[in-house]
């Protein structure tokens, strides 16, 4: 393309002369028949004396003619030179298939030239991340519907309806195991609702110890009582004035606190403690529980009224075990999430592996997923995830599972095992894989169906 290009010749002579880079060319034997200005600037020669003579006669420390000899480039090659490190690159120059010398760059004069725009390129990013970090978490809200990972239906459905809902006030109750993603849910119904840019503001129920709950979501007035701070301390309803508030493990509400949000929510208005003036509150609430509500109602240890005011619209986010289908998608996004965050490389897991997670009650749901990958990322050596990897008390449970099977589950099970492995040693070739386990195509296609492969 340069050859045609009018401005051929001013091209090349800006790039080799005006540009901010140093370059040589020397021939087959080694001798320099060109170096730019900016070259004999940087290593203090003129022209005219460098012209000719061997590179090594006229650049310190240089490689040039060993280039022009092998026909082997190197790059980015560090060298030593008027005291300072440089950056170089050398390339064969060849010509009708012979090599007949070499062309040499240097990137940068020095160490301290590239050090200085290293820095500066880590500087700026930092200040980027800073600031991603700061918009992320402006509103307290950091996942939306699209981190939520699974492809059953059930959890297609919940998306659905989250999105219809979303956009209106009404109270949201989640419900689920613990470990089933409630609070991606809440995180999520916030972000895609009217109230996204203002505050969403999580309470944990259980974490709070009973007598700090009342201020830590009310507030108090500097003074209220001993040892309360000087100013006083606005309460979570005051912080999430406007946006979301995210009642979680609500069931571990102790009942004074829950008759005070009942009050708060009907009168829309809250009353720091020790402070005698109502202050008006607009929060929408959603709450999470892992408890049935209505088992603590009938212990009495839950508020009916509090219960209907909050439970508009619920939400039942089944366990990971009554959607297979969301785990092996959800392992593999939890094992990228690891190993981009510990940086260890670890790309997949072996059938076995992915058989057993298939398999496995996780009680603690996608949370527990998460805690074996992360786990079995430790401590494999491999770059693939193998049953000895996962935590000991998961192996012997492995075993009594498998105990635990009837025959036409055992069969299927080796079945699947069989027809994973013949993939994978096919490097993906189905018809080869069939072949591998002598049987048909169709019925081959019939039984990755069967096994959702
Ligand atoms: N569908 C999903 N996609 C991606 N990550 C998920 C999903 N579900 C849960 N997780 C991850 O699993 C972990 C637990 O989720 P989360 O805290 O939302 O559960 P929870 O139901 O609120 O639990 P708890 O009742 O114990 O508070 C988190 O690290 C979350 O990111």
């Amino acid at each position: 393309m340069l050859l045609n290009n009018e401005y051929k010749e001013e091209i090349i002579e800006t790039i080799f002369e005006k540009s901010n880079f140093c370059f040589v060319v020397v021939d087959g034997q080694g001798l320099v028949t060109y170096l730019n200005d900016n070259y004999c600037k940087f290593i203090g020669v003129k022209l005219e004396d460098a012209i000719g003579k061997h590179v090594q006669d006229v650049i310190e420390n240089t490689r040039m003619h060993i280039v022009a000899q092998t026909g082997k480039e190197e790059i980015a090659d560090i060298q030593f030179i008027r005291g300072n490190h440089m950056i170089a690159n050398r390339v064969p120059l060849c010509s009708k298939g012979k090599i007949v010398g070499a062309v040499g760059t240097v990137l940068y004069r020095d160490t301290k030239e590239w050090m200085k725009m290293n820095s500066h390129i880590k500087d700026l990013l930092l200040e980027i991340e800073q600031y991603k970090k700061k918009l992320g978490n402006q509103n307290g809200a950091t996942y939306s519907l699209q981190d939520i990972v699974g492809s059953s239906i059930q959890i297609n459905k919940i998306k659905e309806k989250v999105m219809k809902i979303s956009s209106g006030d009404v109270s949201i109750l989640l419900m689920g195991e613990s470990g089933t993603g409630k609070e991606l849910f809440a995180h999520s119904i916030h972000q895609l609702s009217e109230r996204s840019m203002k505050p969403f503001v999580k309470v944990n129920c259980a974490a709070i110890p009973v007598d700090l709950l009342e201020s830590e979501l009310f507030g108090y007035e500097g003074g209220a009582f001993t040892g309360a701070k000087k100013g006083g301390k606005l309460g979570k309803f005051q912080l999430a004035d406007g946006g979301t508030l995210f009642l979680d493990e609500i069931g571990d509400m102790p009942l004074d606190a829950q008759v005070k949000i009942l009050r708060v929510l009907q009168e829309g208005e809250v009353e720091a403690i020790g402070s005698e003036k109502t202050q008006k509150i607009d929060v929408r609430i959603i709450a999470a529980t892992n408890q049935s509500l209505e088992t603590l109602i009938k212990e009495n240890r839950f508020r009916e009224d509090l219960y209907y005011r909050i439970n508009v619209i619920p939400i039942k986010i089944p366990p990971l075990r009554e959607r297979v289908e969301d785990i092996r998608v959800l392992a593999k996004f939890l094992l990228a999430k690891i190993t981009k965050r510990t940086g260890k490389r670890v790309i997949s897991f072996e059938a076995a592996v992915m058989d057993f997670f298939m398999h496995h009650e996780w009680p603690g749901n996608v949370r527990e997923l998460e805690n074996v990958i992360e786990s079995a990322v430790h401590l494999t050596n491999t770059e693939i995830i193998k049953l000895e990897d996962l935590p000991d008390q998961m192996q012997s449970n492995h075993y009594t599972t498998k105990q635990s099977m009837n025959l036409k589950e055992v069969l299927a099970r080796a079945e699947r095992q069989a027809i994973e492995n013949a993939i994978e040693r096919a490097g993906g070739d189905k018809l080869r894989a069939a072949s591998l386990l002598g049987v048909g195509k169709s019925s081959f296609y019939e039984k990755m169906k069967k096994h959702q492969l």
